[in-house]
């Protein structure tokens, strides 16, 4: 079973994954993406949580690397150590995989778009995704192209019962 939510910037996608996430503890692994604010509540940057709880930086407007999404900068090696061992042990395990998000700045790590596309090409692999609107990506296109992919735009209209709308199509699966 595949799931992906698309749907605009800040339109709730991330929140939809973290309910599905809370109610699958200890079935799921992966990750989710998360703002965070300086003092005066400009946004600073955005942190990676993996279900497993590791916290790390994914960008900032405070680092400098050479692999920039507008003002941000991605921490690209931390994203990666943090990341890929639990997407590899998750496909491994077959636990139910959680990726939030396949975005321009994760799709910087060329191993991190070959194990999405080795998630997504397992059939035997349940996966709950987030994608950009916009096909920022060849990765992208492909996901939301592929025939087995059940694709949700995220809305102000559905954001509140999607969370288990998906969670019953994973239970009849
Ligand atoms: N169902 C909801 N009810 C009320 N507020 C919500 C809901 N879903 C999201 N929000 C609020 O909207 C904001 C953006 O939500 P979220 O981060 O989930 O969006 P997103 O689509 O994942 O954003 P991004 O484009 O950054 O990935 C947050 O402040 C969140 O608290």
């Amino acid at each position: 079973m595949k799931v992906v939510l698309t749907g605009k910037p800040a339109i709730g996608k991330t929140t939809v994954i973290k309910k599905v996430a809370l109610q699958l503890k200890g079935k799921a692994e992966g990750f989710y993406t998360e703002e965070f604010r300086d003092k005066t509540g400009k946004r600073e940057g955005f942190n990676v949580i993996t279900l497993d709880g590791k916290k790390t930086l994914l960008a900032s407007k405070n680092i400098k690397t050479p692999f920039k999404v507008g003002s941000y900068s991605v921490n690209l090696e931390e994203f990666e150590k943090t990341v890929l061992p639990a997407l590899k042990r998750a496909l491994n395990s077959r636990s139910i995989i959680i990726i939030d998000e396949i975005g321009k700045m994760e799709l910087f790590s060329d191993r991190f778009a070959q194990i999405v596309k080795d998630i997504f090409s397992d059939e035997n692999t349940t996966v709950i995704a987030t994608v950009p609107a916009k096909n920022i990506h060849p990765v992208v296109s492909w996901i939301k192209k592929r025939p087995d992919v059940l694709l949700f735009e995220v809305d102000y209209k559905n954001r509140d019962t999607l969370p288990q709308k998906i969670l019953n199509i994973l239970e009849k699966h």
